[in-house]
């Protein structure tokens, strides 16, 4: 699964985010088993003695907390929803390929993710009401949440690659801030359309009911497929492409 080592070329990192896309879809499907669960996300409600603030984002900057100081913000495919007072890590490093400029390696567009994600997305796939179940809800949140956030940042790696392969193209558009030409030269409307077409169909195979006899029920989707077709054409992509043009304006720093 690899951005290290000699296997850093654009077919390697479109597979990459395509392997992506099995966690995306499956993290969905796990969120929907939770009705919307409001309480969670509410900012007034006061439920954490100390804390103000929703109760997510108490579980969100704790758990992102641990994961700290256990290495996880060392590698360079992750990027923290609370950034600020995170502790460093405690466990010998690992040595992580660098294959990213410096600048660029530090971007981060979490809270557009994060905004996205409760604001626009939560409503279109989870059902109405409250079981109570918020820290549950939570830690599935979490886990979509750092899905997109992955597959999003890695704009990083596909703008380098995209670089180092046609330097020249990119170089005069850099120097001249010129963010619109710089997305004409990133995108490929030919890969966006059959990633589109591949996570429609990843969400009706996945959500589906399985049954050891196939008769044909009528199929009720556990998250309807249009829904992640629509993720991915209003919001993961252009994010994806906004990290690329953010790396790109500074790969020459
Ligand atoms: C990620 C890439 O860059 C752009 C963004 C894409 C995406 O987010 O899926 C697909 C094609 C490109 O327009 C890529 O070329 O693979």
């Amino acid at each position: 699964e690899g951005i290290s080592g000699p296997e850093f070329t654009l077919d390697s990192i479109r597979k990459a985010l395509i392997r992506q896309e099995d966690l995306i879809v499956f993290s969905l499907i796990e969120r929907a088993r939770f009705p919307m669960n409001s309480a969670l996300y509410n900012p007034r409600l006061d439920l954490v003695p100390g804390f103000s603030g929703p109760l997510v984002d108490f579980i969100v900057k704790e758990t992102e907390t641990v994961q700290a100081k256990a290495g996880r913000y060392v590698n360079p495919e992750e990027n923290p929803f609370f950034p600020d007072n995170l502790p460093p890590s405690i466990i010998p490093n690992y040595n992580y390929s660098q294959v990213l400029h410096p600048g660029g390696a530090s971007i981060n567009i979490n809270k557009a993710v994060w905004d996205m994600y409760l604001n626009q997305l939560l409503p279109l796939f989870v059902d109405a009401g409250d079981d109570g179940n918020y820290a549950s809800t939570a830690a599935s949140d979490l886990i979509c949440l750092q899905a997109l956030s992955r597959r999003i940042h890695y704009g990083k790696f596909v703008a380098e690659i995209k670089f180092r392969d046609a330097p020249n193209d990119y170089e005069p558009a850099i120097r001249a801030k010129d963010t619109d030409v710089l997305m004409k030269l990133l995108t490929d409307e030919r890969v966006e359309k059959m990633v589109k077409k591949r996570v429609e169909k990843k969400a009706d195979v996945f959500g589906q009911d399985v049954n050891v006899s196939n008769n044909a029920d009528s199929k009720r989707y556990k998250v309807d497929p249009t829904v992640v077709a629509r993720l991915y054409d209003e919001w993961v992509i252009p994010l994806t492409k906004l990290v690329e043009v953010e790396y790109l304006i500074r790969r020459l720093d």
